[in-house]
């Protein structure tokens, strides 16, 4: 498997020391109490209470101001102690590393959101998920066949930590994306899986002319135009609701860059094929089409590989059954199955992401 050459000698070799194994096989055995534990060391402000005060608190000081019993905060405490978040000097508990960056990584805020309150309970169907192909634990938040259709009407925690997840993510490199795609200058924009309209703001207010348009499904733009209508330029953002599982949905022509940002891991690879087939039929030889993804092999640091393999098994439980945060060889198999030919690939934008900019054949 070609891999970064980050990845490549961390993953051919075993990593562990017997006892290191040893260890890392109790903490995945205990994965959800480690989780559960963390997270309410947050959410109680016991890492924050601990980060105030460096010198360190005890057991009665910590109970006393989150005013928690002595025993919840005690058994919270000992369990951190053991995995590490927190240490304990004299009777006094102390932040630990992995506690601050629980309470300042901003990243891992968001993740621990989002496995909370999306995936958390539906992560008890992924092995019928697997086994059926279906967003099995789905059901846990409501009743549609695919996350998408529902992401307008989600629970209000679920949206809020979904959105929160998506935006984190992509915000962070559009930056950059937006210096690549308007080198060529693009008149037309074609934002396909636009979502809110957060990369089509930035293109109007980057580019004085531009005009957009977000397509995705019906719902989705209602959400967006909500979102818009307050911002600068948004009178050049337009909208095409489709729901492009349907293979007989056209793209639209006449578009000089057409925009998939973290879109096509929302779909198998046959339905990848069958999206960029259909995008490349609505070309013309002069048009671009740029795949912005968080490609779990090219990345720089392996936490990043880490979180990426984790995510896929959110669109197997959860989003739709069979897609996932793809290896880069596996969309480049797809893009040339679909007409298409990639004339360059830019990595390290943001947290992650990757541009893999597509003419035709
Ligand atoms: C993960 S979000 C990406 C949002 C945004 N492009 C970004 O970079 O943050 C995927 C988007 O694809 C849309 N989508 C998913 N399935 C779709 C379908 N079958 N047809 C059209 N749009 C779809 C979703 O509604 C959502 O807005």
């Amino acid at each position: 498997m070609k891999l970064f050459p980050s990845l490549q000698k961390r993953y051919a070799k075993e990593r562990f020391t017997a006892v290191q194994a040893q260890r890392l096989a109790q903490e995945i055995a205990f994965g959800p109490v480690v989780f559960q534990v963390s997270r309410l060391m947050l959410k109680f402000g016991i890492f924050r209470l601990l980060s105030d005060n460096r010198e360190g608190l005890s057991l009665e000081q910590i109970s006393q101001k989150t005013e928690l019993s002595r025993y919840a905060a005690q058994v919270l405490l000992e369990a951190s102690l053991t995995i590490g978040t927190v240490l304990v000097k004299d009777d006094q508990y102390i932040l630990a590393k992995a506690g601050w960056f629980l309470l300042n990584d901003e990243m891992a805020q968001v993740n621990m959101n989002f496995n909370q309150d999306v995936n958390y309970k539906g992560l008890f169907h992924l092995e019928e998920a697997l086994l059926n192909g279906r967003p099995e634990g789905l059901k846990e938040l409501g009743n549609w066949p695919t996350i998408y259709e529902g992401l307008s009407d989600l629970p209000g925690q679920a949206q809020k930590s979904w959105f929160g997840f998506d935006h984190f993510y992509s915000d962070n490199s559009f930056d950059q994306a937006l210096e690549i795609v308007f080198s060529h200058s693009p008149r037309t924009l074609l934002d396909v899986g636009g979502n809110t309209g957060r990369w089509a703001t930035k293109c109007v207010q980057y580019n004085e002319t531009v005009e957009v348009t977000i397509m995705d499904l019906p719902q989705q733009l209602e959400m967006m135009k909500q979102k818009t209508e307050k911002m600068a330029g948004h009178k050049r953002i337009h909208g095409h609701g489709v729901n492009l599982l349907d293979e007989n949905v056209p793209f639209p022509k006449g578009f000089d860059a057409i925009w998939m940002s973290q879109f096509l891991d929302c779909f198998s690879e046959k339905e990848v094929i069958s999206i960029l087939s259909r995008a490349a039929q609505s070309m013309s030889a002069e048009g671009r089409l740029y795949i912005m993804e968080t490609f779990w092999d090219r990345q720089k640091f392996e936490t990043a590989a880490y979180c990426l393999t984790q995510i896929s098994i959110y669109f197997t439980a959860m989003a739709n059954g069979n897609s996932k945060m793809y290896h880069s060889d596996d969309m480049a198999r797809c893009i040339q199955e679909s007409g298409l030919e990639i004339e360059e690939i830019y990595d390290n934008l943001g947290l992650g992401h990757s541009i893999i900019k597509c003419k035709l054949k």
